[in-house]
């Protein structure tokens, strides 16, 4: 990659991780560009075990059908109890077709009557760039919390009303998209990967 980088395309399907993309990287030098401005592409297959493999999986399918650099993201929430579910599977957890409100509910259920202390967990992301013959560049991130019994918060997406970060005592639902993409396990990661971006241009 010894071309300097000026366009990227944020390759997900999710408008809530587009939206903190398009912010996280709003005063950075490259354009860029969502999947959707592109047209209506097919989901990338994510058959993957590892966030590692569906990030460069996703990132790779989607950089070989646009021509584009492509950064793709596989992230998910890994709850202690439940011995790191629903992990990978994060977006199927209750089912193949299921909304996030559909995923919260199985969440609850499945920790019912399980004490605060016990309701630890993780955000985790992988991010992949890629361009039309390999992945590039990657970057992970994680951020610590508490899975509550009760949602709380409308902001975000995903699980974001359940999980409370403790250093703040409020939902990733009930801060704002710049507060959590400065501790968010998206934010994380894709401050390393810029960074690792920097790095090559010097
Ligand atoms: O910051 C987050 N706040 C709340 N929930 C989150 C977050 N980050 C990931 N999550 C959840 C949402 C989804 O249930 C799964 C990601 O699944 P994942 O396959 O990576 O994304 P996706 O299918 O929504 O879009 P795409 O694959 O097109 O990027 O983890
Ligand atoms: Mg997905």
């Amino acid at each position: 990659m010894h071309k300097t980088i000026e366009q990227i395309v944020v390759a997900t399907k999710n408008a809530g991780k587009v939206a903190e993309f398009k912010l996280a990287l709003q005063n950075l030098p490259y354009t860029v560009i969502s999947l959707t401005d592109l047209g209506n592409y097919p989901e990338a297959p994510e058959n993957g075990v590892t966030f590692m493999e569906n990030a460069c999986a996703k990132a790779e399918y989607y950089a070989r059908l646009t021509g584009l650099l492509c950064m793709a993201d596989d992230s998910g929430l890994e709850v202690d109890y439940l011995k790191g579910e629903p992990g990978v599977y994060s977006a199927r957890y209750a089912g193949e077709y299921a909304s996030d409100a559909d995923n919260n509910k199985k969440l609850l259920d499945n920790l019912i009557g399980v004490p605060a202390e016990k309701r630890t967990g993780r955000f985790r992301c992988v991010l992949a760039l890629a361009n039309q013959e390999q992945t590039l560049l990657t970057a992970e991130g994680t951020v610590e919390g508490i899975i509550l019994a009760e949602a709380r918060g409308e902001k975000g997406f995903g699980y974001d009303p359940l999980f409370q970060v403790p250093e703040l005592g409020r939902t990733l639902a009930e801060i704002s998209a710049e507060e959590k993409n400065s501790i968010s396990h998206r934010g994380r990661a894709l401050s390393s990967l810029t960074n690792q971006l920097a790095e090559l241009g010097k």
